[in-house]
Order: C-alpha cells, then structure tokens, then sequence
C-alpha cells in the first residue's frame, strides 16, 4: 500500500537526517516503527503526509502510496488524501482540538470538509464513532476540549482518524502524554480497530512493548537508518542487530526474577556516527569495519538486518539472547 524506497531527507546544513530507508505497509497491517528520540521516526511519517517543513528536503527516492507517488501530488491532492485516505493520530492530542469550539461541531466541520454529507447524517456518524471507541457519545459531543481527560480526548482523536475509514492511520507516539494504563487500553483499541476495518497502521513508537503483540511488522530505527526489520515475532524472538538485542536484554519482565542490574547500552541516547554503521558508537562489538556501511543479511524469510558483525556472524556468539 505504502512504499518507501532509498529516502534520504537532507536538512538546509546538507545533514541527512534520513538515510536511504526502505519501508512498506501491507494492506490492513500494522507496522511498527521503534527506535530512540531524534532516531528519525517523525521524521518519515511527515513525509509519508507530505507535510515536511520547507527547509528540509527529499535527496533521494521515493514514497508511493498505492501507487501513486506522494512527493509529485499538489497540495490540494494531498489534503484530499490526509484525513481521508491518510489519517494522523499525534502525542499531542490537545492541540488537535480548538479550545473555543465544542468538539461535535468541529467534527462535523472536519467531515464535512472531506465528504458531502448533510449535518444530521453527520451527527449520527460521530456518535456511533464515538460509541465505537467507548466514550461517552452525547456528552463528548456537546462538550468543550478542556471538558475530556486526556484518555477520552486522544479516544475521540482516535474516533476522528478512523471514522471516514482511511486505508492508513499513522499513530505517532499516541499514548505519550497518557498514564500507562490508560496508553495500553489505548493501543488495544487501535488494534481492535485496525483488525475490524482492514486498515494499515503505522505505529510510531520509541517503547518496544507498545508494539510487541500488536504488530505484524517490526522496523528498528537507529539515527535515521532502520537497521533492523522484519515480521515481529521472528524480530522478537530472534533480534540480529546488537542495539535490538541490547533493547530486549535491558526490558524488564514481569514474569522474571527482577536482576541485581539491567544490562544498559553504552553511550548517551542519540549518540550517532556520521558514517557508516549509526550504532558504531555504542555497539559493543564495534570493529574498524563498522566506518563502512554496513551490509544487509538476511536473518530468516522476512526479517533482516544491515549489521557487520551479524554478518560475520558474531553477534549471537558475543551478546547472546
Ligand atoms: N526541521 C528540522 N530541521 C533540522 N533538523 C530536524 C528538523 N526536524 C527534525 N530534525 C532532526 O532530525 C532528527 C530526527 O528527528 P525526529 O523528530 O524524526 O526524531 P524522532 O525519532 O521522531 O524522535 P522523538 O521520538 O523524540 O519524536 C533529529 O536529530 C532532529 O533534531
């Protein structure tokens, strides 16, 4: 549905940001998209809406979305295309709402402005949705923003990308500003939503678990590269690039006696080589091939790495599981 090939997004000081990735979303599948702060996640989903700020520039490749590629449509296609066939959920669920206007008019607003519907049939369509995502239908529509928890104000965000039934959703770091009780019942709606509608949801997450269960596809991102991708239970159960194996080592589980010391990763988050490998700096198993760019291996059917050493074949042997 949703192709990236060979993306390279270059910033005004000639810095790649983005570094020659490839992504792709099946139909009705969720993908999702891990890696740490400033690792470039965001980054690749304003391209994917095609709302990248203009001092930022596509270098090289391509982003098709059902085969049609995005960065030649005008603007007045794209908009036709985000909120319809493209839906955003942010972190930032508060500013998605004006402060000043109930949220049942600025839905009917919203949808009036992608599909020509009358207002009552609008009405109905958002308090189903707003059924559909468990809030409290009636009164989320006659109330103000400041009126909601944050939990019911990301629901009816949720409500508002799903409704017009988009092919994609693009969910970046929806549970963020939520406690975690309230983010976890909040992927598991996604979920449920993405698996009764069919639709394709890229999830935008710096925390393993969020997509642990939940994705059928795994891509690890690590300064502006994925360095790791593939079906996520061969990623989960079989992670190939140190800094995947190292983020479930460092994961404490529940059903485990609690160790004495969580293993860390070397480094300061963020830290990123200019060249070749953007792990190197941290990698234990850095070697002075790692300057190079690093070759691609295939881990199994669907699931690779770009790693040196997994390719030499010493990662398992050094970190182990
Ligand atoms: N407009 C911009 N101009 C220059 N650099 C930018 C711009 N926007 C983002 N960056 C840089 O690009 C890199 C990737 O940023 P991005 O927001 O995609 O990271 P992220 O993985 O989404 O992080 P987070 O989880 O904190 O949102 C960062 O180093 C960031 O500082």
């Amino acid at each position: 549905m949703f192709e990236i090939k060979n993306l390279t997004i270059t910033s005004a000081s000639q810095k790649d940001l983005i570094k020659q990735i490839d992504l792709s979303i099946k139909p009705g599948e969720m993908l999702g998209l891990i890696g740490e702060s400033g690792s470039g996640k965001s980054l690749t989903a304003t391209a994917l809406l095609g709302l990248l700020p203009s001092s930022l520039t596509i270098k090289t490749g391509s982003i098709t979305f059902m085969n049609d590629e995005i960065t030649s449509l005008s603007e007045k296609e794209m908009r036709q295309l985000r909120g319809k066939e493209v839906a955003f959920i942010s972190q930032n669920y508060q500013s998605f709402f004006t402060p000043f206007i109930k949220i049942g008019k600025q839905f009917i607003e919203g949808i009036q402005s992608h599909i020509q519907i009358k207002k009552s049939e609008a009405k109905k369509l958002v308090l189903y949705w707003f059924n559909k995502v468990s809030l409290p239908a009636e009164r989320v529509f006659n109330s103000y923003p400041h009126q909601l928890s944050g939990g019911q104000l990301q629901r009816a965000a949720i409500a508002s990308a799903i409704m017009l039934k988009p092919k994609l959703i693009i969910a970046d770091e929806p549970t963020t500003a939520l406690d975690v009780l309230t983010g976890e019942r909040i992927l598991d709606l996604l979920k449920a939503l993405q698996k009764e509608l069919n639709c394709a949801v890229l999830l935008i997450t710096h925390d393993l678990k969020h997509v642990m269960n939940r994705a059928e596809e795994i891509a690890v991102m690590y300064g502006g590269r994925i360095i790791e991708s593939g079906r996520a239970d061969n990623v989960c159960q079989d992670p190939a690039h140190p800094y995947t194996k190292l983020l479930f080592q460092s994961r404490l589980q529940l059903k485990k006696k609690v160790p004495d010391k969580l293993p860390a990763i070397y480094g300061e988050p963020g830290l990123t080589a200019e060249q070749g490998c953007p792990f190197a700096l941290r990698c234990p198993y850095v070697y002075r091939v790692c300057n190079e760019n690093p070759p691609t291996k295939k881990v199994s059917d669907h699931h690779w790495t770009a790693c040196h050493a997994a390719v030499q074949g010493e990662v398992d042997q050094h970190v182990g599981n």
